[in-house]
């Protein structure tokens, strides 16, 4: 029998045990995470997954225990980052949940905030089907971070809820609901690689670099944690905008972050914040994905923010070419 860990309350009925599973593994890696070294070689690279990132220890143990613990659950369906396929939990499962175990992993070792996304929705009958389609379908959505503290952020379509792991009774607390902050300065983006980057994406990158000497008029600071979990909090608790577009490297023509595992979850969290998701250009929630891993560019935040990035890909050549001193359209 395993323990309560999240108030049934304010969660739907028929998700709440798949809720309380995803919760009770959460516990447990909050506490090895938290240990850090002393629970053993968590970041040690033992392979790759089928998408061809290096997997830690951690990766594989978070992977294991989430498949385990959705047994009984009501999920029938069970598609995660560390697994080439999907996988059957029980064939009288009304459910489906998408998971990426542990995001972030290339900061285990160094004591940066992780987490774990997860998405649920309906169960089809045929498992990979049930994941190729769009973000409509979704019933709830969300993630947990390992940071100084932990806590759980999750959507069922009604709002954001917000809980903390209270590491002295074992369970989730709810806290305050959060929105995402309409005023923000902050972008973040891997600017290591800008030269790899569209015209449209250097143009807005720089327009924010040149500050209150560009059309901008504004000064921003800038943000990198390469956990997409970490950039999510961050951006829930204080706005901003995060951008991982595609480039021209070999494999990341649309990106580095998978569509049906990582954005699609993000996506419907964010929205139900007041922010926005999109590819760019394009609503992330429609993207019908074409394959289990599927990637897609991703561009999220404050909605206004979100949606200055689209603009600029709608700019004529000319303009995203010019330097900033010549970009008239957005000189205020
Ligand atoms: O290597 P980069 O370009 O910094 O990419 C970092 C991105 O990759 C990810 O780590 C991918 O997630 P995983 O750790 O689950 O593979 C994101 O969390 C993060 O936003
Ligand atoms: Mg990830
Ligand atoms: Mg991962």
């Amino acid at each position: 029998m395993q323990e309560i860990r999240i108030p049934r309350g304010g969660v739907p009925a028929p998700l709440w045990q798949v809720m309380n599973a995803l919760c009770d593994v959460a516990v447990g890696l909050s506490d090895a995470v938290g240990r850090g070294p002393l629970a053993g070689q968590l970041a040690a690279n033992i392979g790759h997954n089928t998408d061809g990132d290096q997997q830690k220890a951690l990766d594989v143990l978070a992977d294991d225990a989430f498949a385990h613990a959705m047994q009984g659950t009501g999920v029938r369906w069970y598609a995660s980052e560390e697994r080439e396929t999907v996988n059957e939990i029980d064939v009288n499962g009304a459910l489906a949940l998408a998971i990426d175990p542990l995001d972030g992993s290339s900061n285990i070792n160094c004591n940066v905030s992780i987490g774990t996304i997860f998405s649920i929705q309906p169960a089809l009958d045929d498992g990979t089907e049930t994941f190729l389609r769009d973000g409509s379908h979704l019933l709830a959505s969300g993630y947990f971070i390992y940071g100084p503290h932990t806590a759980l952020v999750v959507t069922f379509g009604d709002g954001v809820r917000q809980y903390i792991l209270d590491r002295v009774e074992g369970a989730f607390v709810e806290t305050e609901t959060t929105m995402i902050p309409p005023e923000a300065s902050e972008f973040a983006i891997n600017a290591s690689n800008y030269r790899h980057w569209a015209k449209p994406v250097r143009a807005y990158i720089d327009d924010c670099l040149a500050g209150s000497e560009g059309p901008r008029g504004k000064n921003f600071n800038m943000r990198w944690v390469a956990s997409l979990v970490a950039e999510t909090h961050r951006i829930m608790c204080r706005g901003g905008i995060f951008l991982y577009p595609g480039d021209e490297r070999k494999g990341y023509e649309n990106g580095r972050l998978r569509l049906v595992y990582e954005c699609a979850p993000i996506a419907f969290l964010v929205e139900q914040a007041g922010g926005k998701a999109t590819t760019g250009t394009a609503r992330v929630l429609s993207q019908i994905p074409t394959s289990l891993h599927a990637r897609t560019p991703m561009v999220f935040g404050t909605a206004d923010k979100v949606d200055r990035v689209s603009t600029y890909h709608d700019l004529p050549e000319t303009e995203v070419s010019a330097l900033f001193g010549n970009r008239g359209l957005f000189r205020a």
